[in-house]
């Protein structure tokens, strides 16, 4: 089915407010480092997805998923799941990034309108379409090739901002202090009260 004949739903589901980059988000042309190095999207990961990220103009993060033999599902194209992982980072770091709220995925769709094919680089152009409370929607288009090829998938997302209790409850209390000592990540930096 092209994708102008899909059902549009609205979106975002609810009444939002416009979302607030943060005083201290990285600003326009910042190359994001990766968020965790044992991160399966951004990390430095065997056979991981090694998505790079760059902040754009007006909110928008455009990200670069390269795809190799190692992401496969059908012989010499991308596995849908591991597509929607990119997504899932591309979205997730958006929201982390630009907002500087501690969130996690709640509910991630994906529209997957034509095949990526083993070889190609999926870029993605995020944004953060709106927060009601705890509920940050976020969105995101992916192109084949180049920042304005043909769009292969599409995702829509909610993130719930969480405090930062949920990552050494439910997490690695060792992993989270790795993470929050860089300097990039000090705990002032974030807003964290949900
Ligand atoms: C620089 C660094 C970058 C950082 C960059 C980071 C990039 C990482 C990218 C990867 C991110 C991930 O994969 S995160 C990993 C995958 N996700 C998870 O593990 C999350 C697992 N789920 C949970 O832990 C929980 O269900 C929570 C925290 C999401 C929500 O639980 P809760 O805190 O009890 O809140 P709860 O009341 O249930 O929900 C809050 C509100 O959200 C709504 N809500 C919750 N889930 C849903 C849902 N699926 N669909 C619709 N609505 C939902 C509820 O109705 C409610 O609305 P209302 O009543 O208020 O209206």
């Amino acid at each position: 089915m092209s994708d102008e004949r899909r059902p549009a739903n609205p979106w975002p589901p609810v009444e939002t407010q416009r979302p607030e980059i943060h005083p201290k988000a990285p600003g326009p042309g910042t190359d994001l480092e990766m968020h965790y190095t044992e991160c399966f999207g951004c990390g430095d990961v065997d056979n991981g997805l090694h998505i790079h990220s760059t902040v754009g103009e007006s909110g928008v993060v455009h990200s670069r998923f390269p795809v190799t033999r190692a992401h496969q599902g059908a012989p010499g194209l991308a596995h849908g799941g591991l597509l929607a992982c990119a997504f899932d980072e591309a979205l997730g770091s958006t929201v982390g990034n630009l907002l500087r709220r501690p969130a996690v995925t709640g509910k991630l769709e994906t529209d997957f309108l034509r095949p990526v094919p083993v070889g190609t680089t999926l870029f993605i152009a995020a944004r953060v379409d709106g927060v009601a409370g705890r509920k940050i929607y976020a969105s995101a288009d992916g192109h084949l090739n180049s920042a304005d090829g043909p769009v292969a998938v599409r995702a829509r997302g909610l993130f719930i901002q969480v405090g930062l209790e949920h990552f050494t409850t439910h997490g690695d209390a060792d992993a989270l202090a790795k993470f929050t000592q860089a300097p990039r990540l000090r705990h002032d930096d974030w807003d964290i009260n949900p």
